[in-house]
């Protein structure tokens, strides 16, 4: 039978019609209690920190919103078997699965070894495939919800995080890990079956790795790590490597669906179907061709409030009990609903043969022996964020001055003097007379004509001696001066006016880029787009910058918040501008720093004057 740690004080002795007997865990949205239904059967009851308000209203939304989720298999899920309130907390009961948490196991014993990466590729990709088929969406699919039971890998908390978005519960706030959330889950430009598959992927890491796929640190370095760096995958066993790395695409609609991962991992050809349990390999060949692998279902684009950051930096006002998590402000947009139902789905799976809730997957202990000794768990990488850095006086009026070479002035020569050679200044030159001869093939021009119409200092130069070494210098150094004075007047001088308005080159940009400018010059031209990271709420979200050259203003869009403001140029160079930004609430007004980067790309950062950022991000022309 089942073990669980002994209730606590406080802890219920019954839910509904479940009898409850031990604790089971904690996790960040609630307590999961060991229980049993009134036929004696085990089940996983978990009890939300969340207390509803609103009767039954919200009751109703809170255990419909589960429909979806309850009609998945349990073939690799710990099915759902009911959702209630009792008193004003709600509760989840699903099937109980004796076994740890991958996060559990890994953490005691360290990264799983191929084989058994590769069936929990395998087993988790058929839950999420039949969770998908089912009309549902997973959203909080990470370690903490794969649970290693004796007869395979079952995913746990289905239907969890969108009906707590469901009561207005947002996950994925500050506090949160987001170490397994898809990019457009950050940024909350709306979410769909997609994400799931890139949680997959970024689990699949941390099982073959034992460390978080996109490093450690605070949720704003992950986060950042997230938008723009590719995790390392090798890890991973050969035979996944690429799948995982499709799944793990920034755009969603490049991500193979949870079917797609399906059809790749137990391909006729690929080794891996051969080493899977039949009865699965059965399953996840039959979810691979009902449902669609490569056209990923997306949802209506709606901004996704779990993740919602308000971009201001102070707290946002909290009505909930301190138990539940923060609320949205007051105009936050409002939660998108949960993902449609598919008008054609059929009411109950499995596909490959009827599979009960405790149907077996297959057999095979897969907490046994990975520990794998070159997979360091103690090698956690850290990167360094790659937003900033923010130079403290990026507008330092230094302008990138020119100096003019002098002209040298030739001394007048001596007309009369055309036989004898000047005394050479340099001992040993000029004495031999085919220097002459040479010097006057160059100079044929009659000594009086060239005068008509030219510059005199080259008037002047037309009556030395022919051989004479001095007009030689001198004629050096003036084509040096004229070869000069069109390189500046051709080249830099553009450039030095601000004309060019081609993009700088790395390493260019900050030898022509720093000269004080006192509109948005041509460079920032355009609309800009891209997530900037709020690290005080460890949250992120979409802007919009659109820069007008000659303008002293600029308009800033923050479309998760219903936003929009007004940047205002206070000072700058052709590389960074200072703006104020004025901007309604529930955003906040404050100063920005807008500096372009040698990639091309717009480094946004907000403070709220005090000169340490709130939020910054890196913005792309779009
Ligand atoms: N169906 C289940 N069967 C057996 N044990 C379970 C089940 N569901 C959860 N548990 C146990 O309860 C612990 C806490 O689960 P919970 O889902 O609350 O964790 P979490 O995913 O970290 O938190 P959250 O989902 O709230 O962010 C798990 O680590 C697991 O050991």
């Amino acid at each position: 039978m089942a073990e669980a740690l002994p209730l606590q004080p406080g802890d219920p002795r019954g839910l509904g019609e479940y009898e409850i007997s031990g604790r089971l865990g904690v996790g960040e949205h609630g307590a999961v209690f060991l229980g049993r239904d009134r036929s004696g059967r085990a089940v996983a009851v978990k009890l939300l920190h969340l207390r509803l308000s609103g009767g039954q209203e919200a009751r109703d939304a809170f255990a419909g919103a589960f429909a979806a989720a309850r009609r998945v298999s349990g073939f690799c899920t710990a099915g759902i078997l009911d959702a209630a309130v009792e008193g004003d907390r709600p509760y989840v009961v699903s099937e109980w699965v004796d076994g740890p948490s991958l996060t559990q196991l890994v953490a005691e014993e360290g990264p799983r070894g191929a084989a058994v990466v590769e069936r929990l590729a395998v087993g988790t990709a058929v839950a999420l495939a039949a969770i998908h088929r089912a009309g549902a969406v997973h959203h909080d699919f990470k370690p903490a919800n794969i649970l290693l039971g004796r007869d395979g890998p079952r995913v746990s908390d289905v239907g969890v995080a969108p009906a707590l978005r469901a009561v207005d519960a947002a996950t994925g706030r500050s506090g949160e890990d987001p170490s397994y959330r898809a990019p457009e889950q950050l940024s909350g430009m709306g979410v769909g079956p997609a994400a799931d598959v890139f949680a997959w992927a970024a689990t699949l890491l941390f099982a073959a790795a034992g460390r978080p796929p996109f490093g450690e640190g605070s949720p704003s370095e992950v986060m950042q790590r997230i938008m723009y760096d590719e995790p390392d995958v090798t890890a991973l066993p050969e035979v996944l490597r690429d799948t995982v790395t499709s799944a793990l695409a920034k755009d969603p609609a490049a991500r193979p669906t949870a079917a797609g991962l399906l059809e790749r991992l137990l391909d006729d050809s690929a080794p891996l179907a051969a080493r899977m349990p039949e009865s699965l390999a059965a399953e996840g060949r039959a979810l691979a061709k009902s449902s669609p692998a490569s056209a990923q279902p997306q949802p209506a684009p709606a901004p996704d409030p779990a993740p919602a950051p308000p971009p201001v930096p102070s707290p946002a006002p909290s009505p909930a009990p301190s138990s539940a998590p923060s609320p949205e402000p007051p105009s936050a947009p409002s939660p998108a609903p949960a993902a449609a139902e598919p008008p054609s789905m059929p009411p109950s799976m499995p596909l490959a043969a009827p599979a009960p809730p405790s149907a077996t997957p297959f057999s095979g202990d897969l907490r046994q022996g990975s520990w794998s000794p070159q997979n360091d768990p103690d090698a956690t990488r850290v990167d360094t964020p790659r937003i900033g850095p923010f130079p403290e006086d990026a507008a330092s009026p230094e302008p990138a001055t020119q100096a003019m070479p002098a002209l040298p002035s030739a001394p007048p020569p001596d007309p009369s003097d055309r036989t004898e050679p000047t005394p050479h200044l340099i001992p040993g030159l000029g004495s031999h007379r085919h220097d002459e001869r040479d010097s006057t093939a160059i100079l044929s021009i009659p000594p009086e004509e060239p005068r008509r119409g030219m510059p005199p200092f080259l008037a002047n130069l037309t009556r030395f001696k022919p051989g004479n070494h001095l007009l030689g210098v001198a004629l050096s150094l003036t084509i040096g001066v004229l070869v000069g004075v069109a390189i500046i007047a051709l080249v830099l001088w553009p450039q030095l006016r601000g004309e060019d308005d081609t993009p700088p080159r790395a390493g260019q940009a900050n030898a022509v880029d720093d000269r004080p400018v006192t509109t948005v010059p041509e460079g920032f031209a355009g609309t800009w787009k891209g997530t900037a990271v709020n690290s005080g709420r460890g949250a992120s979200f979409p802007i919009e910058v659109t820069f007008e050259p000659g303008n002293k203003t600029a308009r800033a869009v923050y479309p998760q918040n219903r936003c929009a403001g007004t940047l205002t140029f206070t000072k700058g160079t052709n590389r960074t501008l200072q703006m104020t930004l004025a901007i309604p609430k529930p955003c906040t007004s404050g100063t920005v720093k807008v500096t372009r980067q040698a990639d091309g790309s717009l480094v946004y950062a907000w403070s709220a004057g005090a000169g340490q950022y709130g939020y910054q991000g890196k913005l792309t022309r779009g």
